[in-house]
């Protein structure tokens, strides 16, 4: 074969001479049915030599000049033949591959956009105070790592934020972050959404799809409330971590993925370990590195920086000229308990900057304000004075009339009395009749 290769041309062998001086393994077969001759021609692409093609004779002198080039010009031909095969069968390969990337471009572009129209087009983190400079020390800290990060913390207090700030500080910073709502989703769709599914695995898997985890692939995957994620999916994604490749639903070969995990929850997951409902060996997987976001009410010196980043974010977007925020709101604000975190104060300066009129938003209403630290009320012990029980009705009547209080759809005619004691009540309570008040809630 070297000498077909080196030379190019056919090779003539005498069988019986070559193999009792040689005892060439190869010849074996052929010496002892009775050959005596074999002509071998290469087979080319070009000039790259891809096997041979072998003639055996059972006589001397069977390959004559003339059927030397006969044979030659056969070599030639099945030559093409079979490098038109294996070039198509490359193509097809490439093709495939190109399929398969621009699959995979197309869910990468779809989830982007996705992104870009969502919530996290805006990634400022504001918080000055202590609680806040400690959660930015670890985030530097861990950044540049490749560890898993677990983000530990009350709802709304900004875990998604933080895992976003510690992703675009990576060294994968380039490529996506990819999140999955453990919650979000029915326990037998998260297997397909990890890890991706071939086509008719199962009823209703129409195409094949990727799965989050190769979306995520040299980027960063964001497991959101990974305390509400499955037993035995559990077990799939402990291995997926630890054998860093994932096979997907239905498919054959597994698929090597790199991905750093970032995991969050609410939850408490040393107790949901006892209670059965999480794995130690995926938490002590995922603990490697914890930060917990401190609830809002913690951190009382961060609100008014945080309101009136929401403020300004939401004035530009709805185009009004609102600034600014009195200091009694903000004093009524650093008592609230703020059960739903810098969520809910986000969503409370989006309806104030809704409803405000002028430039100062000095009217607010907080679902059972007067309860806070500072009155050491309980939720549920505490009962509404008189006061506070009117007030909340009278809000809850002008709402219902958009905020008009005389005429036959009026406020006072809906409560029954005199448009003047309306409007003398509402003065005493501190109820603005400008514009329709609003109750918000926790979310
Ligand atoms: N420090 C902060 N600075 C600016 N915005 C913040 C901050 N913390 C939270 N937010 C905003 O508050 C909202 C809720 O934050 P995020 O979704 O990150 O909370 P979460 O802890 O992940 O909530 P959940 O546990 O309910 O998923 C988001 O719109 C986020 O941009």
């Amino acid at each position: 074969m070297n000498t077909i290769i080196e030379t190019g041309k056919p090779v003539l062998v005498d069988v019986v001479k070559r193999y009792e001086s040689t005892g060439l393994k190869i010849l074996k077969v052929p010496y002892e049915e009775g050959m005596k001759e074999i002509a071998s021609f290469g087979l080319f692409n070009g000039t790259e030599a891809f096997g041979s093609i072998n003639f055996f004779s059972d006589r001397t002198d069977s390959f004559s000049p003339y059927n030397l080039s006969v044979i030659g010009t056969i070599s030639n031909l099945v030559s093409i033949a079979v490098s038109n095969i294996l070039a198509n069968e490359r193509i097809e390969q490439q093709l495939a591959e190109i399929d398969n990337y621009k699959k995979q471009l197309e869910e990468e572009n779809l989830y982007l956009q996705g992104e870009l129209t969502g919530k996290f087009a805006q990634t400022e983190i504001i918080g000055t105070g202590n609680e806040m400079q400690k959660v930015f020390h670890l985030l530097t800290q861990v950044s540049y790592a490749n560890s898993a990060v677990l983000l530990l913390g009350e709802t709304g207090t900004g875990k998604e934020l933080i895992a976003r700030a510690i992703h675009n500080n990576s060294p994968r910073k380039e490529k996506l972050m990819v999140k999955v709502n453990c919650a979000g989703l029915p326990a037998n769709l998260i297997e397909s959404e990890l890890f991706g599914h071939e086509r008719g695995s199962f009823t209703g898997a129409v195409e094949r799809r990727i799965g989050k985890f190769e979306l995520a692939n040299k980027g960063t995957l964001f497991l959101d409330e990974i305390g509400e994620m499955p037993l035995d999916l559990q077990v799939k994604l402990l291995r997926a971590i630890q054998e860093k490749e994932i096979g997907r639903i239905g498919g054959k070969m597994p698929i090597k993925v790199d991905i750093r995990i970032i995991a969050a929850t609410n939850r408490d997951l040393p107790k949901e370990i006892v209670a059965g409902n999480f794995r130690s060996d995926l938490y002590y997987r995922l603990n490697v590195f914890p930060i917990t976001l401190p609830p809002l009410r913690n951190r009382t010196g961060d609100i008014p920086d945080l309101a009136l980043h929401f403020l300004s974010k939401y004035a530009r977007n709805i185009g009004k000229k609102v600034h600014s925020i009195s200091n009694r709101v903000l004093a009524e604000m650093k008592r609230y308990s703020w059960p739903g975190n810098v969520r809910e104060l986000e969503h409370l300066m989006e309806r104030s900057v809704l409803l405000t009129e002028g430039n100062v938003i000095r009217e607010i209403y907080l679902p059972n304000h007067e309860m806070n630290g500072t009155t050491g009320f309980p939720a549920e012990s505490y009962t509404k004075t008189i006061d506070e029980n009117e007030r909340d009705h009278i809000i809850a009547r002008l709402n219902k009339c958009d905020g008009k209080v005389y005429g036959s759809f009026g406020a006072a005619s809906l409560l029954g009395v005199p448009v003047s004691t309306l409007n003398s009540k509402m003065r005493k309570l501190r109820i603005g009749k400008e514009k329709p008040v609003f109750i918000v809630r926790p979310v």
